[in-house]
């Protein structure tokens, strides 16, 4: 009987668990990922810079404004280099980060130089830390985009395929934009072998039959959220094993879904085969690092240490960089398991 607890408790999860376990991070906003203390220092930065600057401190107003201060952009080493230290802290063993190319006018700041310096901050990073983390870059088009600026960040993103970026994303404020004008620019980006991954059913409103049956049609290797999803499409997708980036504390606290962690659909596409991808979307945001993310998956549904191993092992396969990055992943988790003694 002792020994039957003793071997329960050996699998029940818990935060030093998800501590240590090595963990896939495959959506990531890097502005948003920018914790309040480095948002403040930069700001502070900013504000002895520039007399003209009016934003208010973020740490006392955490506002919309904040998007127009183009933080990663301003100070993209900074930022960069803090979002990097923060997830490899938490122990993720593999991150591809998203960005989108911007352009600071002031400051002779062009889209590739912005994306130019995040590159060349995450390839000295991985050089400083033995590569401890394997990061790879995606450039995102917002949905507010026109064509043209949608083509841009592709060209940007074939031009710097051989620095790091493996894909390009499709985000911003669901409730804006025609997201059928970007057929070219995904279809280019697909021609060129970059994969894609794309926001889908985020909230009602950009979860018409008409708008998901679109976003599939480009293709994407992942989706992100996958909230309001009819059951035919949902079949589709499942069948089709694309990868899902499910990120509970954003879907929680800013209420995309209704209820609490343990109505999140976690609960019913972890059922599936599909790749389940546990994100932390904006952590600077909603405070909560991917290993609490894994840890409260874990609570609410009820997932021992072996089902967390598992579900990176499925992570892995959804990654863009290739086959040699995910050999490497999954002789890390066999590697971690054994010393686990699970
Ligand atoms: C539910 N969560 C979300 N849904 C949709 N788009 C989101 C998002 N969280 C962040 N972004 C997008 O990421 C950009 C900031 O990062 P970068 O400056 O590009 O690194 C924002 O402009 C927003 O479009």
């Amino acid at each position: 009987m002792n020994r039957l607890l003793a071997t329960q408790n050996r699998r029940v999860v818990d935060p030093n668990f998800t501590h240590q376990l090595p963990k896939i991070e495959l959506h990531a906003h890097l502005t948003g990922s920018i914790s309040p203390q480095i948002l403040h220092q930069i700001w502070a930065q900013r504000k002895t810079q520039d007399s003209s600057f009016i934003l208010n401190d973020p740490l006392i107003e955490m506002s919309t404004e904040l998007e127009h201060f183009n933080v990663s952009a301003f100070f993209p080493l900074v930022s960069t280099l803090s979002v990097l230290n923060g997830f490899m802290d938490d122990g993720v063993r593999y991150l591809e980060l998203r960005t989108t190319p911007r352009v600071v006018q002031a400051s002779g700041i062009t889209k590739t130089s912005h994306i130019s310096t995040v590159l060349d901050c995450i390839a000295n990073f991985r050089l400083s830390t033995k590569d401890i983390m394997p990061t790879y870059l995606i450039l995102s088009i917002d949905r507010r985009n026109t064509l043209t600026e949608a083509m841009e960040t592709v060209d940007l993103a074939i031009q710097f395929r051989s620095q790091g970026v493996v894909g390009l994303d499709l985000c911003g404020n669901p409730s804006k934009g025609n997201i059928s004008i970007f057929r070219p620019a995904f279809e280019k980006a697909k021609a060129a072998g970059l994969q894609i991954t794309l926001h889908f059913a985020e909230i009602p409103a950009s979860s018409t039959e008409e708008e998901l049956r679109t976003l599939l049609s480009y293709e994407p290797g992942r989706l992100g959220h996958v909230i309001h999803v009819p059951t035919s499409i949902m079949q589709e997708i499942t069948t089709k094993r694309i990868g899902l980036e499910l990120c509970l504390s954003c879907n929680v606290n800013a209420k995309l879904i209704s209820g609490g962690f343990g109505d999140h659909h976690f609960g019913q596409l972890w059922a599936t085969e599909s790749p389940v991808i546990l994100c932390t979307d904006d952590v600077g945001v909603f405070g909560s690092p991917l290993s609490n993310e894994c840890f409260l998956a874990a609570k609410h549904f009820d997932l021992s240490k072996e089902d967390l191993i598992q579900l990176m092992r499925r992570s892995a396969t959804a990654i863009f960089s290739g086959e040699s990055e995910k050999k490497k992943l999954l002789h890390i988790l066999d590697e971690f398991q054994k010393s686990m003694q699970l």
